[in-house]
């Protein structure tokens, strides 16, 4: 059991506030994500779980009870970094058994627990190996095993893929979560990639200037995000955002375009900002109907599947996902279709989304 509890947690570095009240509540079991990017306040939030930071205001629980003064060995949580941190004088087999030499398990035991555990890892080929003669992969995959071996109550890791090539990441990435799905613990996960955030977990937070800005499931912060940050930072391809406001139930860009108001708009006074995403855009003639936006090719980039084209749409370069099969030249005139269902408006001042999912147009323009 470890559900994971952080009410009101500040923390303050002299006079920086790398923490202010943040809270969530990890479910027991669950992979979490706390996502953000560099300085959002993520390794220092995992510090404060795991006590080795303590927090100026606010209560970490565990199942319920307060950690209050208790140690990080007290605490039962194992931390995995980025940085591999093994012995190079031991072999895989000791540095995945070090923290049961610490508790003073007894042989056979040490052993039995250290072969499932790099049976489970697929690193049982490797024991006698000292950590110079690993790749970067595998050397990740003992420092999980020496967090496993001790079957702590909860799994703190910290950004551990940043120094893995891309495909050795994507492949760790599934790992993780079978690795997840097996031993049935909490994992509280580290990164600045929203794409493995989106990958591995069940829920992710997303952190920003040391403050929550969304709690939610992948699908929640990507399709419903709260404000313009979440809305941005989520996601392969930047949102897309335009400046527009709203007069008589007509969206009016301030690049010259009109689409039919939202009704979430409607009754908004002031500067809205239209947020959609590349794959919500099309070109016309391709397929997809739906609200279009005069523009020109600004620049071309074939991806095999899809084809990225950046738009000029007056002043804006907004970027769409096109279908392969038409070419596109720079200089081109066409017309963008907007897909309203799946676009979200935001107030351009304060960055809040107006609704949370834009509803279908009321009028056709
Ligand atoms: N011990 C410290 N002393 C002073 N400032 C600190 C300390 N630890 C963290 N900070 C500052 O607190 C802020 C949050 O740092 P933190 O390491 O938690 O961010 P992060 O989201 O994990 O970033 P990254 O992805 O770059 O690791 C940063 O501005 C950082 O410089």
């Amino acid at each position: 059991m470890s559900r994971v509890e952080l009410t009101g947690i500040a923390k303050s570095f002299d006079d920086l506030q790398a923490l202010d009240d943040v809270s969530v509540d990890v479910e027991d079991g669950s992979f979490f994500v706390l996502l953000g990017p560099s300085g959002a306040g993520k390794t220092t939030t995992l510090r404060v779980i795991a006590g080795l930071e303590a927090p100026d205001v606010g209560d970490v629980r565990f199942d319920g009870h307060s950690a209050g003064g208790a140690t990080p060995a007290e605490r039962d949580v194992a931390m995995v970094f980025q940085s591999y941190a093994l012995y190079p004088k031991q072999t895989v087999a000791q540095n995945i058994a070090s923290p049961l030499r610490a508790r003073n398990v007894g042989p056979d035991e040490m052993q039995k627990r250290v072969e499932e555990v790099a049976t489970l890892l697929r690193i049982d080929h490797l024991l006698q190996r000292h950590p110079g003669q690993l790749s970067g992969g595998e050397q990740q995959r003992v420092a999980l095993g020496r967090a496993l071996v001790r079957e702590p109550r909860a799994f703190l890791m910290d950004e551990p893929l940043t120094n893995l090539d891309v495909k050795l990441r994507v492949e760790m990435r599934a790992e993780l979560t079978r690795l997840h799905r097996h031993v049935g613990r909490t994992f509280i996960y580290v990164s600045n990639d929203q794409a493995e955030a989106m990958a591995m977990a069940d829920r992710i937070a997303v952190l920003h200037e040391g403050r929550i800005q969304q709690v939610g499931t992948p699908e929640e912060v990507y399709d419903h995000p709260v404000n313009r940050f979440v809305a941005t930072f989520v996601g392969s391809s930047r949102m897309n955002l335009l400046d527009c406001e709203v007069q008589d139930e007509v969206l009016i860009g301030t690049d010259g375009w009109r689409l039919p108001a939202p009704p979430a708009a409607l009754g908004h006074p002031g500067r809205l900002q239209l947020g959609v995403r590349p794959e919500d855009l099309s070109v016309a003639g391709e397929g997809s109907g739906g609200h279009a936006l005069r523009g020109v090719v600004y620049a071309v980039e074939p991806l095999g599947d899809r084809v990225l084209l950046d738009v000029e749409i007056g002043d804006t370069v907004i970027r769409v996902k096109a279908a392969p099969t038409v070419v596109h030249e720079v200089g081109q005139a066409l017309d963008v279709c907007v897909d309203l269902t799946r676009a979200h408006l935001f107030d351009h001042d304060t960055g809040l989304a107006l609704s949370r999912h834009a509803e279908p147009a009321r009028q056709t323009l």
